[in-house]
């Protein structure tokens, strides 16, 4: 658990975080979402202490984050930004294997770590453990920057932008292999964002800050369904609000007894992809179908309409 106490950051007479307090349940992602700005890095690094706070408290598990030293708090923690900050001029096992090699691992369990989680990122440690990351793709520099930052196991990873240069295909998928990730290793995630969508699709909680308050903390459908201020209305873009609550949920929960004709929908599916392709197709249901093919029942445009409106 990570408990953010009345946190304050000041630049001469600024106050670029101004007394936050939340707290992080284990296992869960917190989103840290604001316009440029707001302070949304300066929060996150004052949890690792690459900022030290001006006042207020951070625990992890219960302790203070300063009890140890700077550094080898980093080391326990996990950290992944924009840009990737791969070292240029060590392959990618090594990079990898960075603050395991710190941690004083022995060689076998440091390579058996970077060939799982290279393997885990869908990367041949064969192929891709001895290349240098100038010789691989934005997307897979990407994911060998969040393979290190999850090397020595960390109980928390923070995450500043992760995904901000990737393409939108690729970007999807990193997301996807993100929260994979997480639930297996029950990893707790702070990851700092400008983009709501990621934030709604990726957070148990979102986190708003608006010039260095926190404006509203809350699971994704409350901030849709009640945004706390008019910046976090803004933020979440009122026009596309019934769209981001379907995609909440996924078909499963949307299902209904009966038939339908053509082709049928996973019910793993999204209840916005549900809708979107039920739009698309002119029809007023689809079948859905279990992850065996079994015949679930149907999802209808009645059905998604009810639950795309405001909840009471
Ligand atoms: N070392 C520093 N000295 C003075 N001011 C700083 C320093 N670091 C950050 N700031 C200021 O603090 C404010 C918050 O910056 P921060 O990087 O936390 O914002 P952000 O929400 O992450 O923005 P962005 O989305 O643009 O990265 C900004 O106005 C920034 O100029």
């Amino acid at each position: 658990m990570i408990e953010i106490e009345n946190l304050t950051k000041r630049y001469a007479d600024t106050a670029v975080v101004d007394n936050v307090s939340l707290t992080i349940e284990p296992r869960t992602v917190a989103a840290i979402v604001g316009t440029s700005g707001s302070g949304k890095t300066t929060l996150l690094r004052m949890i690792n202490r690459l900022v030290e706070p001006t006042s207020g408290i951070v625990k992890l598990d219960g302790v203070d984050n300063r009890a140890l030293p700077g550094h080898e708090l980093r080391r326990s923690i996990g950290y992944a930004i924009q840009g990737h900050g791969l070292f240029p001029h060590r392959t990618v096992a090594e990079n990898i294997a960075t603050v395991p090699a710190l941690l004083g691992w022995d060689k076998a369990r440091i390579s058996a770590r970077v060939d799982e989680l290279l393997t885990l990122f869908q990367l041949d440690p064969a192929d891709f453990g001895p290349r240098y990351p100038h010789e691989l793709s934005g997307g897979q520099q990407q994911r060998v920057g969040v393979a290190r930052a999850l090397a020595a196991e960390p109980n928390v990873l923070l995450m500043d932008e992760p995904f901000g240069a990737l393409d939108p295909i690729i970007r999807a998928k990193a997301q996807e292999d993100l929260l994979a990730i997480q639930k297996r290793f029950g990893t707790t995630i702070i990851l700092v964002t400008h983009d709501m969508e990621e934030a709604i699709h990726l957070g148990d909680k979102i986190a708003v800050m608006d010039a260095g308050k926190l404006v509203q903390y809350a699971a994704p459908a409350e901030i849709l369904a009640r945004p706390a201020t008019e910046f976090v209305e803004t933020l979440i873009g009122t026009g596309e609000r019934p769209f981001k609550l379907l995609s909440l949920e996924a078909v499963s929960e949307a299902v209904e007894p009966g038939r339908a004709q053509g082709e049928a929908i996973p019910a793993t599916a999204t209840q916005r992809d549900a809708l979107a392709e039920l739009l698309w197709s002119g029809r007023q249901a689809l079948p859905v179908k279990g992850e065996d093919g079994a015949d679930l029942g149907k999802v209808t445009v009645k059905g998604l309409v009810k639950r795309a409106a405001r909840p009471a």
